[in-house]
């Protein structure tokens, strides 16, 4: 978190740029003379149009790496409206990369620095949520993907793509390649605008390389999100497809927002409905779980985008005060060991359990075997003596 404060303030008035990034900047200005729908937000930090990727970068996830390699979970997610620059943040472009490629460079270098002690496996994937449906992005012939969750309640994508590297290029140049994939339409708001939700997926394992038994692996992934666009339809004049897709990234949308307000809410008695979407499954532990998680609310400053702006904003407002718990991920082999201590313990206790109920059969089936055999033979010296008195009688 940044010491310092930022502050926005939205106010409306038409045709104008409505949001300032401090509420003493231009205090004379007349056209803020009508302040009845002003309104001022505090974030962790705030950026205005002249700040560098670079900036962006080191407020908002630089500061993750070291956890990541140590076991700490982490997600950066970019949301707001369509056209107000998600895509940018996290992707950029060639001259002026994003989140995504600074992230992986440094967290790369870092496992460099390291690695002289360290053992490092590094995993990546890349997906989509369109229409409600998870496509591979790295292998979209594979069709549409499931969630499913493991015996600790952790969700998986079913059959996705992971690729181990820990070369920054050769992530890069899959990370391009995914992301020509990815479902792209001029919208009126923007013309390459994403219409689905993408998710880059890293997966950190570290280990010592000293061969220790007792030793500890810390595992951690990092979520880098690049939302759709938060608009309604009927503000980019979207119709047909447009607004079916509307509807279905509004769903997941909607759910994220949902689970925002409960997560937000004050006496933590609101139900978190993480089912609702596909997004927010797979986002559940950065929500409300063990993560760190940074949320990128961007708006564009234009009254005619006022409605859209306050709505990421009062979002953004209600998200900062969401509670996460992180916990360190790691396993140690002394855990293992002691593990299969116990099961190797039970085992030859049921071993033994069978062994008794075996003895306990055969001893069962020895007494009526001894019964069958005295039945036996009183019915041989009943017919004996039967036919010993018949002979008698004969004579
Ligand atoms: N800070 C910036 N500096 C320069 N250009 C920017 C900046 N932010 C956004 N742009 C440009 O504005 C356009 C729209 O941005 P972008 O595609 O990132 O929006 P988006 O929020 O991802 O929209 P959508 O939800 O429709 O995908 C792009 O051409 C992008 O390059």
């Amino acid at each position: 978190e940044q010491e310092e404060g930022a502050t926005i303030v939205a106010h409306r008035v038409d045709d104008q740029m409505v949001v300032l990034m401090d509420p003493m900047e231009d205090p004379d200005d007349i056209l803020r003379a009508n302040r009845s729908r002003e309104k001022t937000y505090m974030f962790d930090v705030a950026f205005d149009f002249s700040a560098s990727q670079e900036e962006v970068y080191r407020a908002t996830t630089k500061g993750l790496i070291e956890g990541l390699i140590s076991g700490y979970n982490a997600t950066v997610f970019a949301y707001g409206p369509t056209g107000c620059g998600k895509t940018y943040t996290m992707l950029g472009t060639d001259k002026e990369p994003g989140i995504y490629v600074r992230t992986l460079n440094d967290l790369f270098r870092a496992i460099e620095e390291t690695s002289d002690d360290m053992l490092y496996s590094v995993s990546m994937s890349y997906l989509e949520i369109y229409n409600e449906m998870i496509r591979d992005l790295l292998n979209p012939s594979s069709g549409f993907l499931d969630l499913r969750e493991d015996s600790k309640g952790v969700i998986q994508v079913a059959g996705i793509t992971e690729v181990s590297t820990i070369n920054a290029q050769e992530i890069m140049e899959l990370l391009m390649k995914g992301n020509k994939q990815r479902t792209q339409e001029p919208t009126a708001a923007n013309q390459t605008s994403s219409r689905s939700h993408a998710v880059l997926q890293v997966a950190v394992k570290q280990q010592s390389r000293c061969r220790d038994v007792l030793q500890e692996v810390r595992f951690a992934h990092l979520f880098m999100i690049d939302l759709a666009g938060s608009e309604r339809a009927a503000q980019t004049q979207n119709r047909g497809q447009r607004l079916k897709e509307g509807a279905h990234i509004n769903r997941s949308l909607l759910a994220l927002g949902n689970c925002i307000n409960a997560l937000s809410d004050k006496n933590g008695n609101k139900y978190v409905n993480y089912r609702d979407s596909k997004l927010t499954r797979l986002l559940k532990d950065s929500l409300g779980g063990n993560s760190r998680t940074v949320m990128i609310a961007h708006i564009s400053p234009a009254s005619v985008a006022f409605e859209e702006s306050r709505n990421t904003l009062t979002y953004a407002d209600r998200a900062k005060s969401i509670r996460t718990r992180v916990k360190k991920n790691m396993i140690n082999v002394s855990y293992h060991i002691a593990q299969y201590t116990n099961i190797i313990s039970d085992l030859r206790c049921e071993i033994e359990r069978l062994k008794k109920k075996i003895a306990e059969q055969a001893s069962r089936q020895l007494n009526s075997d001894r019964a069958d055999i005295r039945n036996v033979q009183g019915k041989v010296s009943a017919y004996i003596i039967f036919l010993v008195s018949e002979i008698q009688s004969a004579f």
